[in-house]
């Protein structure tokens, strides 16, 4: 069977400024990993390479065994044409910090905008998956209230319903607890839990040290643009080998 996920060598760079220095990492099906490390250490640009919403300068990443962002074509690899990169795209389903719903759209809207114009289906296809998806986040009862009325916590689970409904292989998290109010944060993480739970391959970046103990298959620790140490929680958070990553965690455990 192919791995979820496959990235080699990953490298990106904004002017001189060298953010990932050539960077691993392999996700097999049903996987939950989390990636920690300091701010700056390029936690957000690793997630956004593997979704080529930042294009790597280096390096590939193989979604269930197809290269991301290119096509073989007379034996050559070549960029793939964006409207082929956007299907591509949409096996990798993207929770942000920021919820980017759309304002105007009352919730059901949101969550089958997608798999109607992306996947083709019917509204009436989409409305039944859609209140699924609703319903599995908490969130049915809302189905009809606009994001404006919704707090932080609520976006962020219709957020997540709506890369749900589009049926990814697998689900990327961008820190999606970090601009929310300390109350609203469990509420969140629950839904994550439940995903988890069920069998959803997950790659999370997240400062929720509690979470990757305890939900996290694999942990990998960034710092500075390498991966510094990856494994099982309870050994990457208790007993770490690097001392980057050992001043790292004191720092965040205090
Ligand atoms: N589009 C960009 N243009 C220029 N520099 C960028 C860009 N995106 C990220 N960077 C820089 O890359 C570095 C890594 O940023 P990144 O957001 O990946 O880190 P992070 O580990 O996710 O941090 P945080 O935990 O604070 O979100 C930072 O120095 C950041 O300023």
């Amino acid at each position: 069977m192919n791995l979820a996920i496959k990235a080699v060598g990953i490298r990106k760079s904004f002017g001189n400024h060298e953010v990932l220095k050539g960077l691993d990492l392999e996700v097999a099906y049903g996987e939950v990993l989390c990636i920690l490390g300091p701010s700056g250490s390029g936690k957000s640009t690793f997630l956004r390479c593997i979704n080529h919403l930042e294009t790597p300068n280096g390096g590939y990443v193989w979604v269930d065994g197809a290269i991301m962002g290119y096509e073989l074509s007379r034996g050559a690899l070549q960029e793939l044409p964006i409207k082929k990169l956007r299907a591509q795209q949409s096996q990798l389903g993207m929770v942000f910090q920021h919820f980017n719903l759309f304002a105007h759209r009352t919730v059901l809207g949101n969550v089958i905008e997608g798999p109607m114009v992306v996947r083709g289906l019917s509204r009436a296809k989409a409305e039944a998956h859609a209140m699924d998806l609703l319903e599995q986040v908490g969130m049915a009862g809302k189905a009809s209230s606009y994001p404006s009325q919704l707090s932080g916590g609520q976006k962020q689970r219709v957020a997540i319903a709506r890369s749900l409904a589009m049926e990814p292989r697998v689900m990327l998290f961008d820190e999606p607890t970090s601009a929310l109010d300390p109350e609203l944060v469990g509420e969140v993480l629950e839904v994550m839990r439940n995903l988890a739970r069920g069998g959803t391959t997950m790659i999370v970046v997240t400062h929720e040290i509690g979470f990757a103990r305890e939900v996290a298959d694999r942990v990998v620790v960034m710092i500075d643009g390498e991966i510094r140490e990856t494994g099982a929680p309870g050994q990457v958070l208790s007993n770490p080998a690097d001392p980057r990553v050992r001043s790292f965690l004191s720092r965040v455990l205090a």
